[in-house]
């Protein structure tokens, strides 16, 4: 459909698109959008018209291998803690909500964390296809996560829908002994896919609030888009945010 972040055809290595066909099955009309078959009248009848219900939460899915921060990532940015210790692998899927103010409107996000373990693939993919907006992760420390980017995106191609926002984060730069993923590594895979990309770190919480914040604009700018409102560019908005690790960039 040719949006700016709508998710990338990549190139020819990747196979090409087989949709699932329930994905391009229309999302139910809300009551409060311009279209939606009107609502059953209360009684009595309200002499204003009153849309009583309010908009459905947008779905953020979090995705990529088992062990890249997922879980981590979700907890800093719901509570602003960090859970270290040992690792606990999800099992199947998990949510929480967030709201957010989006220049001065409020946002709701439901945030589904997923297992990054194959055996639960097939649980993941009955979720893609309500997905807004896809998190997919790797960790600047495990070359294998970064290598599998490519078949997580074949999958994304496969199962969600073909606007879906999608971004591109590299997890972990707290851990800089360990890194074995450069960040201009990162930012090539994520040109070539042409998907805004970040690093974070849920450890010291670098970027994260940022990357739930620019998905919840785009997403917001979608859904209300006014006549004279300025389209908003993702990627212009997370280069201009976004922070920098190391010594260098700010
Ligand atoms: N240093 C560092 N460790 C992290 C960071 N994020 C997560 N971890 C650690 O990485 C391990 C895995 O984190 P999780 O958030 O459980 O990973 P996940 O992607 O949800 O894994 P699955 O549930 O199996 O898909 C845990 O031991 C975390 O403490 C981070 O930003 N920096």
């Amino acid at each position: 459909r040719g949006s700016e972040h709508a998710v990338p055809r990549g190139p020819p290595s990747v196979p090409p698109r087989r949709r699932n066909p329930s994905a391009s099955k229309p999302r139910a009309a809300h009551p409060c959008r311009a279209g939606a078959a009107a609502p059953a009248a209360p009684s009595p009848a309200p002499s204003k018209r009153w849309c009583l219900t309010s908009p459905p939460p947008l779905q953020v899915m979090l995705v990529g291998d088992s062990g890249v921060g997922k879980t981590c990532l979700l907890v800093r940015f719901k509570d602003g803690a960090f859970l270290a210790g040992s690792f606990i692998s999800t099992v199947g899927i998990d949510f929480r909500n967030k709201v957010l103010t989006v220049d001065g409107v409020k946002v709701k996000l439901q945030i589904w964390d997923t297992a990054g373990q194959e055996r639960f693939r097939s649980v993941t993919h009955a979720y893609y296809r309500d997905a807004h907006a896809l998190l997919l992760l790797y960790d600047v420390t495990n070359k294998a996560s970064f290598d599998n980017i490519q078949a997580w995106l074949t999958e994304i191609h496969e199962y969600a829908q073909q606007d879906v926002v999608l971004m591109l984060l590299g997890n972990k730069v707290d851990s800089a002994q360990d890194r074995v993923v450069k960040r201009e590594d990162g930012e090539k895979l994520a040109k070539e896919y042409g998907v805004p990309f970040m690093e974070t770190s849920a450890k010291s919480g670098l970027n994260v609030e940022l990357a739930f914040t620019a998905i919840a604009k785009e997403l917001k700018h979608r859904s209300m888009k006014l006549p004279n409102e300025p389209k908003f560019k993702l990627h212009d908005y997370v280069k201009k945010e976004v922070r920098g690790s190391g010594c260098c960039r700010s």
